[in-house]
């Protein structure tokens, strides 16, 4: 098995050997979710409905190919996310950043994946998104929001985390195509 891995990882470095790796879109209802997977899947920029119903799409961006679930935002979809978080590689969190007035309702749902134990290895990559519409928050006010500077530290290769786990926020917008890549970049260094 080790010599399996290191093959895997001297490929991965190489670019040659995609790695495999399953995460979800989460975040809270009309946070970009979908409009993000759709960006990254065919580079389209449509209007969805509300997803209702988990969606799954391959991806590979730079040298992994991720299976990423998009799943609804509602509050009765949320209670299903839960049923995937067993064996999850990463998890992509979604915050509308023009939207101050649900800062708290994402904070709160934000907080209950922070403190779900099956997933403190799991890193968090947080999008606070459409930083193109007039009102959207500064980064360092997005992070005050969400209360996820106060516990962070620092690991020994320069890795933001929360109790050990690898998190960061990215701003971005999906509709402009700027941001998203340098979170993916980011998470994709931290998978094996
Ligand atoms: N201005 C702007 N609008 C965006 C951006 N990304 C998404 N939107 C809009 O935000 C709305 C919600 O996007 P969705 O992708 O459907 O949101 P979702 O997170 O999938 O929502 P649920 O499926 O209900 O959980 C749509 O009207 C999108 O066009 C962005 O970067 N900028
Ligand atoms: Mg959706």
């Amino acid at each position: 098995m080790f010599i399996v891995n290191m093959v895997k990882s001297l490929l991965g470095n190489l670019g040659i050997w995609k790695k495999n790796a399953k995460i979800l879109f989460l975040g809270l209802d009309n946070a970009g979710k979908t409009t993000l997977l759709r960006r990254l899947k065919d580079d389209r920029m449509v209007q969805h409905e509300p997803t209702l119903h988990p969606h799954a799409e391959e991806l590979v961006l730079g040298n992994v190919r991720f299976k990423a679930f998009d799943l609804g935002g509602h509050p009765i979809v949320r209670k299903t996310w839960k049923n995937y978080f067993p064996t999850v590689d990463g998890i992509i969190y979604l915050v509308d950043s023009t939207d101050q007035n649900r800062l708290k309702e994402s904070r709160y749902e934000l907080e209950q994946i922070l403190n779900t134990a099956e997933l403190a290895q799991v890193p968090i990559v947080i999008f606070g998104n459409k930083i193109d519409k007039p009102g959207a928050m500064p980064e360092e006010e997005l992070r005050q929001a969400l209360g996820i500077n106060a516990k962070q530290q620092i690991n020994k290769k320069n890795i933001k985390e929360i109790d050990g786990r690898p998190v960061d926020v990215f701003m971005c917008s999906v509709a402009n195509k700027v941001g998203y890549a340098e979170g993916f970049k980011w998470l994709s260094q931290l998978l094996n």
